[in-house]
């Protein structure tokens, strides 16, 4: 990371730079301190967390701006699975020491653009040298209006459909670096009477697998929408699109269950890219049709799984 006659970071040279930035205006206490006080929210806080490993969730060598614009949106991804709006978000960062100053910059800089992109700000963080591979874990907060209970895993009924906001699949080919978490779509989805929502991270059939066991229930999807990468990618790997549409992963679409009408108004009132793929029965997993009707037989590993692949 470092070049030739740049300087390798320091603490101490990223806090000054930090504190020069403007002040956050979610921000109630004092930029800086030991944590970041906020002001009051009218919805109830919404929390989760998630990062990025380089070898891991990106290639060692990617450019520092696209592993904090990862970062930041992967965590996103998971407020908009509950209908979330973006408030703040704190970045843990862990740094190889011959990374220069202008790569950190980067990449902090490509997290809080990441937020504001979406009304988040970034509020804090912290630093730390590593031994290893660099990493960013994200922490974001954020606002749930309204008072009715919130999408979960475990809220699919029978009788719902199954609605997923976008095609899936190769997202390796570069699409898991530029992520575009469904914010939006999370709302309008919640708003419509959407009970259950995931989203699309580890793989569509993982996923859909996941929800089902929460719910208790069965999910039958039929024709998922292919990604033009998952064409792309089969043509190397000998796999079918089809199966990198189902497994790959890093989609960050949002797999939903409604009652099918307020699914057609969704739909109507404009989510361009989504479709309904199926819907919810009694039983239980996951039942995958292609295009023809034929039943698509379960791959061994439904999607990643850490520890596993
Ligand atoms: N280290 C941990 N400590 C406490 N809870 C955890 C931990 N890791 C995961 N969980 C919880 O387990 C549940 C499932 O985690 P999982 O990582 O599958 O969800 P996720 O955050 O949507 O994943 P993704 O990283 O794909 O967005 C979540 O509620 C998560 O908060
Ligand atoms: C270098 C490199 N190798 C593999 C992958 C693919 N990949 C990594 S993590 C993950 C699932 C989501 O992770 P998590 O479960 O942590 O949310 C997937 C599909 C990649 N992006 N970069
Ligand atoms: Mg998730």
């Amino acid at each position: 990371m470092s070049a030739a006659g740049e300087r390798r970071w320091s603490e101490a040279r990223i806090h000054r730079w930090l504190a020069s930035r403007e002040r956050p205006s979610l921000l109630d206490g004092s930029q800086g301190h030991d944590a970041a006080v906020l002001r009051r929210m009218q919805g109830r806080p919404v929390l989760c967390t998630d990062q990025v490993i380089e070898g891991v969730h990106a290639a060692v060598g990617t450019a520092p701006r696209l592993l904090g614009r990862k970062a930041v949106a992967r965590t996103l991804s998971d407020l908009a699975a509950c209908g979330a709006s973006a408030r703040a978000v704190l970045l843990a960062l862990r740094l190889p020491r011959d990374w220069t100053d202008a790569a950190v910059r980067a990449l902090i800089r490509g997290a809080w653009t990441e937020a504001e992109r979406f009304g988040a700000e970034l509020v804090g963080g912290d630093l730390a040298l590593g031994v290893g591979p660099a990493s960013a874990a994200v922490t974001a907060l954020g606002e749930l209006p309204g008072r009715g209970r919130p999408p979960g895993r475990d809220r699919a009924r029978p009788g719902q459909v199954v609605l997923c906001t976008g095609p899936t699949g190769g997202s390796l080919l570069g699409r898991h670096l530029r992520i575009e978490p469904r914010l939006a779509a999370g709302r309008a989805l919640r708003e419509a009477g959407a009970s259950a929502m995931i989203d699309v991270s580890d793989g569509l059939w993982l996923d859909a697998s996941r929800l089902a066991r929460a719910s208790g229930v069965r999910l039958e999807l039929s024709d998922p929408a292919i990604h033009r990468d998952a064409v792309r990618l089969a043509r190397r790997t000998g796999r079918t699109p089809l199966a990198h549409a189902l497994i790959d992963g890093e989609d960050h679409e949002l797999l939903a269950t409604l009652p099918r009408a307020a699914a057609m108004r969704v739909l109507a009132a404009g989510l361009p890219g989504a479709r309904i793929l199926g819907r919810v029965v009694r039983g239980e997993g996951v039942v995958v049709r292609d295009r023809e009707g034929d039943r698509v037989p379960a791959p061994a590993q439904l999607g990643y799984l850490h520890g596993d692949c």
